[in-house]
């Protein structure tokens, strides 16, 4: 198969679909590799190292559009990208589709085989392909929050940890999954004080029992959720509902009974996020002011530490790549139900239900057409 990745354009978006070592493997299979010129150059990989992979370096994304049969990417194509895509064409990326109607409806137009990273399963119903760049943004977010919390950054002017004889920051993490347990886990690092919401029981005693007493877990419910937010310095968003839109669990009213200074950092933002206030950021201009809480809403975290998420990242793609490419993308969905969990529009259809029932559209079940 021809396989290509073009250089990644969202703002500030520096990883890339395969690394030199990706592109090595998919060539030793016997796959042809077209690389757009420059796109390693976020991770210092330059074209020399993925021309000494067997890869063909080519310039600009449009010979990748046109002539290979499987795109791979990190972030959901951009508008000039799906203008480019095909019918026949496998699209193999993030996808975030339920909050985003534009995406879904030029990727139905376009004809695509659009395979969604986020909705992979693993064996235990875990999201193996989401899960490195949330374990990145999870890290992140204390970060970005402690940064904001700064007052030259328009936050409260506390820090986490707080000093001897000065009470730490309360952070309060809303989903206690891949997300919220590394945030949870920076944020308990740094000496704060850390209250973790979740609505699952079997997610609050993991939690509970990796943290002991070094954080507090809460039932996620609308009573607790009010009375921890308003209490809170940070709060950080983590919550996800697979393939669907996030649940906004902190309304505008909550926001105005909030600290003034506090700062929101809205993770689940890629799949709407879980304030009713989050718009999508970038890291150009990561955050905004409502009712004097700060807003943290970047859609593309991990790109920010792009060497480390573009490693972590294609750990994860490559195998699934490696049988797509082998096999066809049908063959290789018909043998591996979980990698059949990550088809979400094919030809026209949506083929992943909660995207479809979000969206509006007829549901194409991908067992139908993979019989
Ligand atoms: N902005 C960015 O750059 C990035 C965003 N993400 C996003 O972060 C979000 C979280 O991802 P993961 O942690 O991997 O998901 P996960 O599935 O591991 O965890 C989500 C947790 O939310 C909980 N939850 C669901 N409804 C809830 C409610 N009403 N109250 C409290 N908890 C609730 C679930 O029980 C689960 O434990 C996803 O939308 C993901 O796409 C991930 C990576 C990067
Ligand atoms: C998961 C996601 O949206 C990202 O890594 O950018
Ligand atoms: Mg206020």
């Amino acid at each position: 198969m021809r396989i290509g990745s073009p250089k990644e354009i969202k703002n500030h978006e520096y990883r890339v679909g395969l690394t030199p070592e990706s592109a090595k493997e998919l060539v030793m299979q016997g796959h042809e590799v077209w690389i757009e010129t420059q796109a390693g150059a976020g991770i210092d990989a330059n074209d020399d190292q993925y021309v000494a992979a067997g890869a063909k370096i080519v310039d600009g994304p449009d010979p990748i559009f046109a002539e290979c049969e499987m795109v791979v990417k990190v972030k959901e194509p951009q508008s000039v990208e799906r203008k480019k895509l095909r019918e026949g064409q496998i699209l193999y990326t993030y996808l975030h589709l339920a909050p985003d109607a534009d995406q879904t409806k030029e990727l139905l137009d376009s004809g695509v085989t659009a395979i969604a990273y986020e909705t992979v399963t693993g064996p235990r119903g875990q999201l193996p392909l989401l899960k490195p760049m949330s374990q990145v943004a999870g890290r992140m977010s204390v970060q970005a929050g402690a940064s904001a919390l700064e007052k030259a950054h328009g936050g409260r002017g506390v820090l986490l940890g707080g000093v001897p004889g000065v009470m730490p920051g309360k952070v309060v993490v809303i989903g206690g999954g891949v997300v919220g347990f590394n945030a949870a886990q920076m944020a308990v690092g740094l000496g704060a004080d850390v209250t973790i919401l979740d609505r699952d029981p079997e997610v609050l005693e993991k939690v509970g029992t990796h943290f002991e007493a070094r954080a507090s877990t809460r039932f996620s419910n609308a009573a607790n959720l009010y009375d921890a937010v308003t209490n809170a310095d940070l709060v950080i968003g983590a919550v996800l509902i697979p393939g669907a839109a996030a649940p906004k669990l902190v309304t505008r009213d909550t926001l105005r009974d909030m600290q003034k200074g506090a700062v929101l950092v809205d993770v689940a933002i890629d799949q709407g996020g879980c304030f009713e206030t989050s718009k999508p950021t970038t890291h150009a201009d990561p955050t905004y002011v409502i009712d004097d809480v700060v807003h943290y809403c970047v859609a593309n975290m991990p790109g920010a530490v792009a060497r480390t998420s573009t490693y972590a990242l294609n750990n994860v793609t490559l195998p699934h790549a490696l049988r797509i490419a082998r096999m066809g993308w049908k063959d290789a969905l018909a043998a591996d139900p979980h990698l059949a969990e990550g088809l979400n529009v094919h030809r026209g259809e949506v083929t992943y239900e909660a995207v479809a029932t979000e969206l509006g559209y007829d549901y194409r079940p991908t067992a139908e057409l993979l019989r």
